[in-house]
């Protein structure tokens, strides 16, 4: 971070370019990743390098279930968008993915085995009631906003998932060499997220690129993804201003004495 508080921005140029081909919007896509993805916040910084105790890796986990429990959710309601059956067909396995189908427990049930290994109990990290009012509000406004804007503008918002396998990847190695209540059973979340997250972001891509016919259109997907990456860093921010600075919300997870 720099001395006036910018993480980034003033490091990396805003490209200038209009968006005038699909080429110049994905440019300005990878700028948007590279300088806000919340893989440069300060709580990961923390996280990943092993600088977190117990209790404020509990406190990620919790959070971060809502995050992903909402997910398939906000797919669903991605799905009831489309009119054409080919686009609802690609979309449908990222509920499975998260919901599990037979035979395949699915992402939740793994984020799970993260949060049993960590201590909390599935009653209290189900009943997402020990949450930070921002982790609420963030993934209820990402639902929102799916339902609310376009069907591209619902596509685009899932777009931060191009950066996500860096960030997954991190973690895993991270979190793995520094902490001893962490071990590879209860990350396998992260690593069979690793394909399907490359596999999802490609054809987001891909559609975007397509679709995205005129300039407008073109500043409204990056203006979706902008959106997401606020989804995601403001919880980041919260984690931080409760569990790090110390600011607990009342009625959100206090470690040692919830879970
Ligand atoms: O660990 C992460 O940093 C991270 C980030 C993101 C993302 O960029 O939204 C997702 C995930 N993980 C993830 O596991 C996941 O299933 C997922 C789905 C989506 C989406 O927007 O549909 N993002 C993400």
């Amino acid at each position: 971070m720099s001395a006036t508080g910018i993480y980034t921005a003033e490091i990396i140029p805003e490209p200038q370019e209009p968006l005038d081909s699909p080429e110049a919007m994905e440019r300005r896509l990878r700028w948007i990743g590279a300088t806000r993805y919340h893989s440069l916040h300060p709580f990961h910084h923390l996280l990943h390098g092993g600088k977190l105790n117990k209790g404020q890796v509990q406190a990620w986990a919790l959070n971060r279930y809502a995050y992903q429990s909402i997910i398939p959710i906000k797919d669903a309601v991605v799905l009831s968008r489309f009119r054409d059956r080919e686009t609802r067909l690609e979309w449908r396995h990222r509920i499975e993915d998260h919901d599990g189908i037979a035979g395949d427990e699915g992402g939740i049930e793994r984020w799970l085995v993260l949060t049993d290994g960590l201590g909390l109990s599935r009653d209290y990290v189900e009943s997402t009631r020990g949450i930070l009012p921002a982790t609420r509000f963030a993934v209820e406004a990402y639902v929102h906003f799916v339902r609310d804007r376009s069907p591209l503008e619902a596509i685009a918002s899932s777009l931060t998932e191009l950066f996500a396998p860096n960030i997954h990847r991190e973690r895993i190695a991270g979190m793995l060499k520094h902490y001893d209540f962490i071990n590879p059973d209860v990350m396998v979340y992260f690593s069979r997220r690793l394909n399907q997250a490359t596999r999802d972001a490609e054809f987001a891509l891909k559609y975007c690129l397509e679709h995205a016919k005129t300039p407008e259109q073109r500043q409204q997907v990056c203006d979706a993804l902008a959106f997401k990456t606020d989804v995601l860093w403001v919880q980041q921010d919260a984690l931080y201003q409760a569990y790090v600075n110390g600011m607990v919300p009342p009625g959100a997870f206090v470690p040692g004495r919830d879970g």
